[in-house]
């Protein structure tokens, strides 16, 4: 049977509500939970909801929760941030990532963090992304979300703005195609369509409005076509995701966070799957942050939750089913 990690993340927030409230509704036998069990048991005391905890690898049945005790350092109490609890949320990553690098979990399914409150503790951190690579000494990873009918990959993730252009290079840019690819190769999606979006407005307007378009994407998406890929664009972003542009499109590449997700979050926020490509192991995660305005209250959608947990378990299956007949070389 798979076994998935899940890490509750910031233990302020909805995390420990999206993990006593999903013990309610599905038998969760193959979750294993990185978290405080205090956490979970004073939140399932708050709601009002029955739960029970077993420290063991595998729960037996509903209401019961399988956990890895990990302990906070501070009280916990509902929508207030403390620092002094931001290294637990740390250690829970840490434990879990351990898990899956060494097979004893099939997949990480993480809750939402706070990252803010991690830097405020002195940490520099910028999201599960660039951490997991870290943690697993990955130079490139892939920050791609999926909904119905969309998948939106980021060629940069979390940075200020004005870093994202020297960050679009020939070399970052081709890794991140060939990631994306090979993932969707992986996944059962042969000759993958991407579009890749421009950077500039209008993607540049032939020079006048930027030159990234002319001297970095453009040429590498007719190098990469050459050797096979079925790459379009670069397209203005304004106009990428219109039903049009879409027809027939695996994935869109945006450049930069802001640029696609916002599309991606209309179309599906609450019921959205974030996966980090080029890990070697399979991550997912929630589509939204830690809503500290709603932590204790019960009303809370668990409706990425369930995706991101049920996209991990397809991924489990389709790593099995596919990887070994789809190899694509790359001279990256
Ligand atoms: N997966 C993760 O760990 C993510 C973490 N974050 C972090 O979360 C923190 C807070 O970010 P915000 O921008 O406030 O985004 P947020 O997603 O926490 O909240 C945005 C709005 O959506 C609502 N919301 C979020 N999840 C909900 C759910 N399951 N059910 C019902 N309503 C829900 C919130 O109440 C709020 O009104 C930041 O530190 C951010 O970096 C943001 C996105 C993903
Ligand atoms: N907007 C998605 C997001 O910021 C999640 O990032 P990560 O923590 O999964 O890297």
């Amino acid at each position: 049977m798979t076994t998935i990690a899940f890490t509750v993340g910031e233990p302020s927030g909805i995390g420990p509500d999206l993990a006593v409230i999903y013990a309610q509704i599905k038998s969760n036998k193959n979750l294993l939970l990185f978290t405080d069990p205090d956490v979970l048991l004073n939140r399932a005391k708050q709601l009002n909801l029955n739960i029970k905890i077993i420290e063991a690898e595998q729960a037996g049945s509903n209401y019961e929760l399988a956990v890895y005790p990990i302990k906070v350092n501070t009280h916990v109490e509902c929508g207030i941030l403390n620092k002094d609890n931001a290294q637990y949320v740390l250690n829970t990553l840490d434990c879990a990532t351990e898990y899956c690098l060494n097979s004893r979990c099939d997949a990480l399914v993480t809750g939402p963090i706070h990252k803010g409150i991690i830097n405020q503790a002195g940490i520099n951190f910028t999201g599960h992304t660039e951490y997991l690579a870290n943690l697993s000494n990955i130079d490139k990873t892939v920050m791609m979300l999926a909904t119905n009918g969309l998948r939106v990959a980021l060629a940069t993730t979390h940075m200020p703005l004005s870093d994202v252009p020297q960050n679009i290079t020939t070399q970052s840019l081709k890794k991140t195609i060939s990631i994306i690819h090979q993932f969707l190769l992986n996944n059962g999606v042969n000759t993958p369509k991407i579009v890749v979006c421009g950077l500039n407005p209008h993607a540049g307007e032939n020079g006048y409005l930027g030159m990234e378009e002319i001297e970095i994407i453009n040429p590498l998406i007719k190098e990469l076509n050459s050797q096979g890929y079925n790459l379009v664009g670069s397209i203005p972003a304004d106009t990428a995701f219109t039903p049009n542009s879409l027809t027939g499109v695996d994935c869109v590449l945006s450049m930069y966070h802001d640029q696609g997700l916002p599309v991606l979050k209309t179309l599906g926020f609450k019921k959205a799957v974030n996966i980090t490509l080029g890990l070697p192991f399979i991550r997912t995660s929630v589509d939204h942050g830690s809503a500290l305005n709603l932590a204790g209250t019960g009303n809370i959608s668990l409706g990425s939750l369930n995706t991101a947990i049920n996209y991990a378990q397809m991924l489990v299956i389709n790593h099995k089913k596919f990887k070994p007949t789809k190899v694509v070389s790359l001279d990256t």
